[in-house]
């Protein structure tokens, strides 16, 4: 079984921590690294692929450590964030170079099978430059893929994808992972993870928030008190009928409405149009105030 071990790891640039003590361990399946922007994503999936060293902690690959030791890199594959590829080289030139990279035996046969794994046959003798978006971030797949590794790291793989190509993707993903390979992707939106992940893990400002299955965080993150602002007919009326119903901790009036504080989220919405209704008030507008991911990331964090 192929296992990704982190043991209190820590990296920092400078005076910036980017990552603080996480320990966490990522086995086979697809696993999703969920976290806002600058949580320390990138960093943790640089240190697994041997990136970059740990200032301390260890990062091992079934018990080897993966920092400056080449015999793990042949079992790991990393597809970075940013355009890697030359775009004045077809897939195909590109996918052979990396082939040759890793000194396989037969590398125009590896190249061959890695396009196909990733259905870019049509085409793979077009220079690069000219794909789209979901084509360039295949061909990056295909590059990873190319020396059969059991581990793949995928750095934010949906960005700027349009939905026809993430759903490739995640078509793509979910077969690597039913081929028996650990798979670990990132990204700062919930749903792709929801989509695609059995199990997550959740990074906030570089520190370990939360780990597990994807349902279970869902509820930690949904059970918290939630804030809205509500606009109405009549705020003062429909202040008076949520207080008088004890469905909300807190409710205040603001100049931009009502600002209330519910301590059950899934109770809360479902009630409300239906006090509205009963005091005869219309409703106009029932916004989320904290519903970034920052902030429910901050309330995992805080727990
Ligand atoms: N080379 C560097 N030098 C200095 N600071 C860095 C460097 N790389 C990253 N950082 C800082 O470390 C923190 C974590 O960055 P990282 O890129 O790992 O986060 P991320 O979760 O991948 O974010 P994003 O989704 O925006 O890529 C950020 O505060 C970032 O500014």
């Amino acid at each position: 079984m192929t296992e990704i071990r982190l043991r209190d790891v820590s990296r920092w640039y400078g005076n910036v921590v980017a990552v603080n003590g996480v320990t966490m361990t990522i086995g086979p399946g697809v696993t999703g690294l969920l976290g806002p922007n600058g949580a320390g994503k990138s960093t943790l999936i640089h240190m697994m692929g041997g990136f970059l060293s740990p200032s301390s902690g260890t990062v091992e690959l079934d018990d080897e450590p993966i920092w400056q030791n080449p015999r793990v890199y042949t079992r790991l594959g990393l597809v970075p964030e940013r355009e890697s590829a030359y775009d004045f080289l077809t897939g195909r030139q590109f996918i052979l170079a990396m082939a040759k990279l890793h000194r396989l035996a037969e590398p125009g046969r590896a190249a061959d099978r890695a396009i196909a794994q990733v259905e870019m046959e049509q085409a793979a003798d077009r220079a690069i430059g000219t794909y789209s978006k979901g084509m360039k971030q295949r061909i990056k797949m295909a590059s990873a893929l190319v020396h059969d590794p059991a581990v793949l790291l995928l750095d934010e793989p949906f960005n700027g994808m349009d939905p026809r190509q993430r759903l490739q993707l995640m078509d793509l993903i979910r077969r690597m992972a039913a081929e028996g390979r650990t798979i670990l992707f990132s990204s700062h939106i919930l749903e792709e993870v929801e989509r695609l992940a059995g199990h997550i893990e959740v990074i906030v400002a570089g520190r370990h928030a939360a780990s597990g299955d994807f349902r279970e965080i869902r509820r930690l993150m949904t059970d918290r008190p939630h804030r809205f602002r509500v606009r109405s007919g009549d705020d003062r009326a429909l202040a008076a009928a949520i207080i008088a119903d004890g469905s909300a901790t807190a409710v205040e009036l603001t100049p931009d409405g009502l600002a209330v504080q519910a301590a059950d989220f899934g109770r809360f919405t479902w009630l409300l149009p239906r006090l509205a209704r009963d005091a005869g008030v219309r409703l106009w507008e029932v916004v989320p105030a904290d519903e970034s991911l920052e902030s429910v990331f901050s309330y995992l964090v805080a727990r």
